[in-house]
């Protein structure tokens, strides 16, 4: 009894996959082409700027320039930029999408040099530009990055030669900041220098870039080998490469990281290019890429020590992809902070441990390490979604400051300036 409800649920359900919603069929779909537009709209536009539309009983099919486009129907209703539907002041939409039949279809579409009009069974008209639907549509960004980057490793990024920036061209020229975060989103990694050696001075520079992310480490951090928290960072350890905070449902965005003092050896921090080394993957083994980019992990911090009582968990497969471009945007690996491994069954633990471990050793690769010592006036701002970092074991005193930032406020900044991101 029980499975048989189960199984006319799932029947249930595939109907629906399959477009339950039942619509009624158009006869015949009309299909209309029309002349080349260049002879009429633009004389220094390419021949094969020729437009064809065909309205299909579900979709509506265009082809413009070199680009076949299909569409939804709703679709086409949801996005219109009518002023009733649209305010473009605020570019917010004005319609009521749960309003819309889901079965609608226009009564008549045309084309007036590079507008399409697509009239309603309400008599509500929609204008839709063709260089809009293109920038816009499914198959137009299916072709783009989201953000484009430089993968790299330790000789291509010395062979860049990408320059630091001063503090104070930083702080105040646009152009100091630009050039700052154009190298910063291509690399993932950049510098600022002559900055004064305090937390004072550190926290100005975020500020100028994003909002500072609170977290259990408070504001503005500030770390010696002191043992006054319960983690190895706060010791004179080694500490292999890994993204921090991989125990946040969003891993904090960027890290900055600015050494106000050391007195003693070593420490030197070393900066990994986690999407260069998930690149190596997806071509040696695309489907150990696949299997890291599906399976769910944990990771976790617990502590308490002195008045720190905290529990974290976070939850998240090691790389993460956007799922209608396949484009990496996100690597969470601390091994130090994964937590047991009981999201999937015996024999998916087993492929994934050897597709870790293929990412892994891409990681390690000695020629994709990249080992700075920091310094004092040196701040080095880091793509926690994208650059590992570690560091060597050091001696005698040693100051850190430093503090997360928003990754969305980093990215809003950049896209003040005119960058893309
Ligand atoms: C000291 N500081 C606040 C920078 C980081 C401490 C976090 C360390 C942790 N294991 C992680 O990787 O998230
Ligand atoms: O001490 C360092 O250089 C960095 C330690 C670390 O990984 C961190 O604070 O996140
Ligand atoms: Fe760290």
């Amino acid at each position: 009894m029980w499975y048989h409800r189960l199984s006319h649920l799932q029947s249930r359900l595939q109907d629906l996959l399959k477009g339950g919603v039942i619509c009624q069929a158009l006869p015949q779909p009309t299909f209309k082409s029309l002349l080349p537009l260049a002879v009429r709209w633009h004389h220094t536009a390419s021949k094969s700027l020729t437009c064809a539309w065909q309205q299909h009983e579900d979709h509506f099919e265009l082809k413009y320039a070199n680009t076949v486009m299909r569409f939804d129907y709703v679709w086409l209703r949801d996005h219109c930029r009518s002023a009733s539907c649209y305010n473009s002041k605020t570019h917010q939409r004005s319609l009521d999408t749960a309003s819309v039949d889901l079965c609608i279809k226009p009564k008549t579409i045309h084309l007036d040099e590079t507008t399409l009009f697509f009239t309603w069974p309400d008599g509500h008209v929609t204008k839709y530009d063709l260089n809009w639907l293109v920038k816009n549509s499914y198959e137009g960004q299916k072709q783009k990055v989201i953000q484009p980057r430089i993968l790299w490793n330790a000789e291509i990024y010395q062979q860049a030669q990408v320059p630091s920036v001063d503090c104070q061209s930083f702080l105040e020229t646009k152009e100091g900041l630009k050039k700052f975060l154009q190298n910063f989103l291509l690399y993932g990694i950049a510098f600022v220098e002559n900055v004064p050696p305090t937390r004072e001075h550190t926290e100005k520079l975020a500020e100028r870039i994003s909002l500072i992310r609170e977290t259990i480490y408070g504001r503005m951090w500030y770390f010696t080998s002191d043992f006054s928290r319960g983690d190895t960072a706060y010791t004179k350890l080694a500490l292999d490469r890994h993204t921090d905070t991989t125990y946040f449902q969003e891993p904090c965005g960027i890290q900055v990281f600015h050494c106000l003092k050391h007195e003693g050896t070593g420490g030197r921090t070393l900066l990994v290019d986690g999407f260069y080394a998930a690149q190596q993957v997806l071509q040696k083994a695309p489907e150990e890429f696949e299997l890291l980019s599906k399976v769910p992990l944990k990771h976790e911090y617990i502590e308490d020590v002195g008045e720190c009582h905290n529990h974290m968990i976070g939850i998240g497969p090691v790389l993460n992809i956007y799922p209608w471009n396949k484009e990496l945007y996100l690597i969470r690996y601390n091994n130090y902070d994964r937590a047991v491994i009981n999201t999937v069954p015996y024999d998916v633990v087993h492929r994934w441990y050897i597709a870790h471990r293929t990412l892994t050793i891409e990681l390690r690769r000695p020629e994709n390490e990249f080992w700075v010592k920091l310094k004092p006036g040196r701040v080095l701002f880091i793509d926690n979604w994208r650059v590992l970092h570690g560091r060597e074991c050091f001696t005698g005193y040693r100051q850190l400051c430093g503090c997360y930032l928003t990754r969305d406020d980093v990215l809003n900044t950049a896209r003040l300036l005119g960058l893309q991101a």
